[in-house]
């Protein structure tokens, strides 16, 4: 594993390829965790959807960890049925819940079931039972999204800690996502990125053009080779 700064976007840990990296993030999350577990009584971590982070869920889900402390939520999650494959509630409900001990915290679904409207009304009255985000964790999409905050729609320019996003360009159209506020109010962020897909973006980021996941505010960057661009 390599570490460097990356310009104002905040720290790279750059890994040989995903297996590594989902380790590597792992060990990094859990040290948030257990730091923030021994300051207050409890820790609010938000969660990525998508497909990245699954590797990093399973073996987050064997630490030892004081689980019954968190408090977890998510960054996005897409208006799909309960129990649809593509929610990122189930993939964290088949992933990081699968062990006794996360199943112990407290775990807040967003309710896109009921709408892209409703669900994140809903979800906005939650959040101000759980306090502040002490962690997210972000996934970024080859656009240059970050949880549903796509590129040029409006609710990138919204206030409001949690938006309705209905034409999404990546299905399903209709979404809940943090706000972009909300994300840059976190405490710390941590990014994952991985596969030769991501590359352009990273590489158009360091450049200076502008997307979503560059507009949260700076974190640790998990990033695989393959996802990694050359510089000059
Ligand atoms: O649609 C989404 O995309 C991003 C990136 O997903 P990935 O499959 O490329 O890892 C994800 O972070 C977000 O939570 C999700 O809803």
């Amino acid at each position: 594993m390599q570490t460097f700064l990356w310009k104002d976007h905040g720290r790279v840990y750059l890994y040989p390829d995903s297996e590594s990296l989902a380790l590597g993030a792992t060990e990094h999350l859990v040290q948030i965790l257990r730091r923030g577990l021994a300051q207050a009584p409890r820790f609010h971590w938000v969660l990525a959807g998508g497909k990245t982070p699954a590797a990093c869920y399973r073996q987050m889900a064997r630490e030892v960890l004081d689980w019954q402390r968190l408090d977890l939520s998510l960054g996005d999650e897409r208006c799909l049925p309960v129990d649809h494959p593509e929610r990122n509630d189930t993939l964290i409900r088949n992933t990081l819940l699968q062990a006794e001990g996360p199943r112990s915290a407290r775990f807040e679904p967003m309710r896109a079931e009921w709408g892209a409207e409703v669900g994140s009304a809903h979800h906005a009255q939650v959040l101000e039972t759980l306090g502040g985000i002490d962690l997210v964790l972000l996934g970024m999409g080859e656009d240059g999204h970050t949880a549903s905050l796509f590129p040029g729609h409006a609710s990138l320019l919204s206030q409001a800690p949690v938006v309705p996003e209905y034409s999404a360009p990546k299905p399903p159209p209709e979404r809940i996502s943090l706000g972009l506020t909300l994300l840059q109010q976190a405490r710390r962020r941590v990014f994952l990125v991985t596969g030769g897909s991501k590359r352009a973006i990273l590489q158009a980021l360091d450049q200076g053009q502008r997307f979503p996941v560059g507009q949260v505010g700076a974190g640790d960057w998990f990033v695989d080779q393959d996802a990694w661009f050359e510089t000059q």
